[in-house]
């Protein structure tokens, strides 16, 4: 039976960018004033005063992990120009204003939970109830009748995780619900790998290794001779992880370009690498040095869901833009954030499970010696750090690169980081916070 299509939001996309100017506002938030008006959103403040020049090291200077901001490159500029050979002028990138969007209505719901005080983050309405029902009730009939996710006593916890509240808070520009279900079948199936291989749902680190990589031929497929293929093809459908790569990547196939599809494996093939590190960890019961977490943590990350916000968003970041050092580092910097939003909001939940399960605060407090509640502290001031780090990263490279879908790809990032805030703040059937204040 078709399925009710749902109008697409209002405002095509809360003007994420204006968070990049919505707080006080620093210099990279005025560069954000020049990136609304460049992309024809309201005026974000005031004039301000033209921010100081900034003396940017140049390429052969050691990064300092500063606001400062990168300067253009020569690579980005060549794509920028575009073909310019003879008859290529019609060829040449034109930017056009994108229409102002309406800033996001006040939710009228109050938020359940609480933010962790001190965090830097930007509130965001409650995701569309309209929306989240439709997904909620979609993905709970592909879990239980096209994959058998879950066995039936899992389902209060399936409920728990509010996947369709989670998803429609990240993707506000989505257009279509059908859109929405490609990210919404991805989420559960990663997070169906991570519990079933990984945790607290028959996971270990013992024979990670050979469960991640024939996981991950479900997403990236196997090319072998006629006598195993079948094998292989039977594999797919062993169990409820495979099962869920397998048909959530077929639904994604038939939206997301080559260049999408490939950027994605990319992305899971890094998050498995995440996963086989911290389980390389578990094994010994080591814990890293904290810069060696950090390093973990940017690849055992959510980078697999932001990434694919244009796929999503029904356009395409070009494969060119994408691969541009500068908008790499966008992303692992709010993948890393929204990564740390999950080890602060976790963090009860983790000390609670069997054994001694790594979270940013916990290694901090065991390799710098400081309390629980210090070195909680300071995770969320490495949190923040890294949230100001993409946004004047971000604010930069939307100034730099006045292509519309960089700018809405960046602006979608930015709304991903935001919903995921929203979704582990708000979700109190999973986290609670600490009794550090
Ligand atoms: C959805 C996805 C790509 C997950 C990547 C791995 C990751 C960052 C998580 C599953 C969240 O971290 P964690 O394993 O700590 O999850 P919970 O704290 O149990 O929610
Ligand atoms: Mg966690």
């Amino acid at each position: 039976m078709p399925s009710p299509e749902l109008t697409p939001p209002q405002s095509s996309l809360p003007e994420a960018a204006s968070h990049f100017g919505a707080h006080v506002l620093t210099d990279a938030a005025a560069r954000a004033c020049d990136i609304k008006a460049a992309t024809g959103g309201p005026p974000c403040a005031p004039s301000l005063p033209a921010p100081p020049a900034i003396s940017v090291p140049g390429p052969a200077a050691i990064e300092a992990p500063t606001a400062e901001v990168p300067p253009p490159n020569a690579d980005l500029e060549r794509i920028l120009r575009g073909p310019s050979g003879l008859g290529t002028a019609g060829l040449r990138l034109i930017v056009r204003e994108e229409p102002p969007t309406p800033p996001p209505e006040p939710s009228a719901a109050t938020a359940e939970g609480r933010p962790i005080p001190g965090l830097y983050h930007h509130p965001v309405p409650e995701p569309d109830p309209v929306r989240v029902e439709e997904v909620s009730r979609r993905i709970k009939s592909w879990a239980v009748d096209e994959v058998a996710l879950y066995p039936e006593d899992w389902a209060e916890e399936f409920d728990g995780f509010s996947v369709g509240r989670y998803m429609v808070g990240c993707h506000p520009d989505a257009p279509t619900v059908d859109h929405l279900m490609v990210a919404t079948r991805l989420m559960v199936a990663e997070n169906a790998v991570d519990d079933c291989y990984c945790e607290d749902h028959g996971g270990s680190p013992d024979g990670l290794g050979e469960r991640l990589l024939l996981a991950h031929t479900a997403l990236d497929p196997l090319y072998t001779t006629q006598e195993y293929q079948p094998h292989w093809a039977k594999s797919l459908h062993e169990d409820a992880p495979r099962r869920a790569y397998r048909s959530a990547m077929e639904y994604f196939v038939q939206v997301a370009s080559p260049s999408q599809t490939d950027r994605f494996r990319h992305d899971m093939a890094r998050l498995h690498m995440g996963y086989l590190a911290e389980a390389a960890w578990a094994q010994t019961d080591h814990v890293p040095e904290v810069w060696e977490y950090l390093a973990m943590r940017q690849f055992n990350n959510f980078r697999p869901c932001p990434t694919i916000t244009d796929t999503v968003g029904g356009y395409e970041l070009p494969m060119d833009l994408h691969a541009q050092a500068a908008m790499q580092k966008v992303i692992a910097l709010a993948g890393n954030a929204t990564t740390i939003v999950n080890d602060l909001y976790s963090y009860t939940k983790e000390l609670d499970a069997p054994g001694r399960h790594l979270n940013l605060p916990v290694v901090i407090a065991e390799r710098e010696g400081l309390s629980d509640r210090d070195a909680y502290l300071k995770s969320v001031e490495v949190h923040n750090e890294l949230m100001h780090d993409f946004e004047s990263h971000a604010a930069a490279l939307a100034a730099d690169c006045p292509v519309p879908s960089a700018q809405r790809f960046l602006r979608g990032v930015a709304a991903w980081v935001d919903g995921n805030h929203h979704w582990h703040q708000t979700n109190t059937y999973r986290y609670s916070l600490p009794d550090f204040w």
